[in-house]
């Protein structure tokens, strides 16, 4: 299987556990590996038979507009959820980082990885 891949795509986003979170935009990282077979569009030369990384960036950015999460795990959650049901993503890995948010660390995150090759 092709993979199709976003990497360190920053969005900005109203998130986190504590009060003062709730006051102020921060900045997410993506990193995005999504499969999918790239030669029907390879073979046409055609955008519309492949993942748009362009088209996903943009939805990505909404997406981080419209929600307010506490945590990082909901917000990777429901935007998965999103992406997989608006685009034709087969197995997709997402690493999530909050950069700034523990000090002495250079970043902290999660990744998950769902749905089938
Ligand atoms: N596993 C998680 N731990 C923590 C999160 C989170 O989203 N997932 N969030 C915070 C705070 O919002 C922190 O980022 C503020 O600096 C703490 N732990």
């Amino acid at each position: 299987m092709d993979c199709i891949f976003i990497e360190a795509l920053k969005v900005d986003t109203i998130i986190g556990v504590y009060d003062w979170e709730r006051t102020l935009h921060q900045s997410l990282s993506l990193d995005l590996e999504m499969s999918t077979d790239i030669r029907p569009a390879a073979a046409s030369d055609d955008v519309s038979l492949t993942l748009d990384y362009a088209a996903i960036s943009q939805r990505i950015q909404h997406f981080a507009d419209e929600h307010q999460f506490a945590l990082i795990e909901t917000f990777a959650e429901q935007l998965l959820d999103t992406l997989r049901h608006e685009f034709p993503i087969g197995r997709v890995k997402l690493t999530v980082r909050k950069p700034g948010a523990v000090a002495a660390a250079q970043s902290v995150g999660l990744t998950i990885i769902r749905g089938e090759a």
